[in-house]
């Protein structure tokens, strides 16, 4: 490895050192006999100056260099409050690994050029802050999983059946048979509760969703957690705990990367626990009193929870689901049999539902009778329903969206973003 500094410790107080930087020519512009280069690697970028009197052959393979050509530059830092970041590096060395003559990314590149060539543009220093700010969230997570007493557990992703409805699941051949690519760890954690009582897993999850709308992805990131003993209402509390700790310590580690994004933190902020709550029968009237064209029973969609979401300031949970637009594993609301014991909760400012989660059905018999009535075969679910015939308990979980999360937490205007090479129905390369 080389022995290199990171152009982000690149500051004035290292005034007079000498440096050595690795990095790619992030931009270039050159000022009468003065090359100006924007080094940028994966800390950020800092400006570097290669001029005539510090060495004739290096300013004039600087003048050569190309956008994104891979170098390695030393020099002696310099304090300037003209530099990008308040200081530059005088450059007296420059060792061009690879020079580029054409980059084909330029500033006027379209959101579908860019999904094109996303193996290129991922070295983007706005793509990097998405992808550090999601990796910051799931350190969060993990923190907060551990702290917590919850065990991190590996399902499979080659399943025999549906959890969340049989219209969006990728079915592949299986040797002499069939499987399908999971779209919820949800089933297996259920399994592995009683064990472990508390698990959490964090799997792709595929649906092949033809909706083409800004949050749904065929293949995204899935955070789930299951545990016994708990029922909606405890398992709500796990969610809001859980997803304010990631919110508030990405904040603390990730403020300037977020800031790239958004410059209004209030709502982040805002995310601390109790999270507003209201019932879905509430939702449906405060629809109805905004002129959104909705019944009693019918599913809320991106639109109506867009309109929703004006409404709050902070995310916020909508509860008591009609039965028959929800899962069939969701356990019955034993004060109103057309509702299940269900909670979704919202993202503000539009971006509507981060998490699915619930209260499980844990009578064997109501369960085969869900199934039933689902349309599916109680057959295909035997090892699901023997977790109701050996000890089955109360138990309640949920699961969150990452990249619905990252585009929330960032103002993205699609969850394509969010994900480091998106699958929608249109796009599966690169
Ligand atoms: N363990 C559980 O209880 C999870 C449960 N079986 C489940 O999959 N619920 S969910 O379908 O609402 O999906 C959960 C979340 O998963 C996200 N989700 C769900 N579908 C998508 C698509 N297509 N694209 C991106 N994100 C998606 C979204 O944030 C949902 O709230
Ligand atoms: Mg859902």
């Amino acid at each position: 490895m080389i022995d290199k500094v990171y152009c982000a410790d690149v500051k004035p107080e290292l005034e007079g050192q000498r440096v050595k930087l690795a990095g790619w020519v992030y931009r270039k512009r050159e000022v009468g006999k003065k090359v100006f280069i924007v080094l940028r690697d994966s800390s950020g970028i800092v400006q570097v100056v290669f001029s005539k009197d510090l060495g004739e052959d290096t300013y004039r393979e600087a003048k050569k260099l190309g956008i994104e050509s891979s170098v390695i530059i030393e020099g002696t830092v310099k304090a300037d409050p003209r530099a990008p970041t308040g200081a530059e590096v005088q450059a007296d060395k420059l060792e061009v690994i690879q020079n580029v003559d054409f980059f084909p990314i330029t500033k006027d590149a379209s959101p579908e050029f860019l999904l094109d060539v996303r193996h290129l543009h991922l070295r983007s220093p706005k793509v990097a802050s998405i992808m550090k700010v999601k990796g910051t969230l799931m350190q969060a997570a993990r923190e907060w999983l551990i702290q917590n007493g919850w065990y991190e557990v590996f399902p499979p992703i080659l399943v025999t059946g549906a959890v969340e409805g049989g219209s969006t699941l990728f079915k592949l051949k299986y040797f002499d048979r069939y499987a399908y690519l999971s779209q919820s760890a949800q089933l297996y954690l259920e399994a592995a509760i009683f064990g472990l009582e508390k698990v959490w897993s964090l799997t792709p999850s595929f649906r092949a969703e033809k909706s083409r709308t800004r949050r749904h992805l065929t293949e995204f990131w899935h955070l789930e957690l299951e545990a016994a003993w708990m029922d909606l209402w405890d398992i709500m509390k796990v969610e809001e705990e859980l997803v304010s700790y990631m919110v508030q310590r990405t904040l603390e580690l990730r403020k300037s990367d977020i800031e790239t994004f958004r410059k209004d933190l209030t709502t982040l902020k805002n995310a601390v626990p109790p999270f507003p709550r209201i019932s879905y029968d509430e939702a449906i009237d405060i629809l109805q009193s905004k002129g959104v064209q909705i019944e009693w029973g019918e599913d809320m969609g991106a639109d109506e929870e867009r309109v929703l979401t004006e409404e709050f300031e902070a995310p916020f949970f909508v509860y008591g689901y009609p039965k028959h637009i929800k899962a069939f594993y969701m356990k019955e609301d034993p004060e109103d049999p057309r509702k299940v014991l269900a909670a979704d909760m919202l993202a503000p400012e539009g971006y509507g539902e981060i998490i699915g989660g619930s209260q499980r059905e844990d009578d064997y018999n109501k369960l085969v009778q869900r199934i039933l009535e689902e349309g599916m075969n109680p057959e295909d679910y035997q090892w699901y329903l023997d977790l109701r015939k050996y000890g089955s308990v109360p138990h309640s979980g949920f699961g969150l969206g990452l990249e619905r999360l990252v585009a929330w937490v960032l103002k993205l205007d699609h969850v394509r973003w969010a994900t480091l090479f998106p699958r929608t129905p249109s796009r599966l390369y690169p």
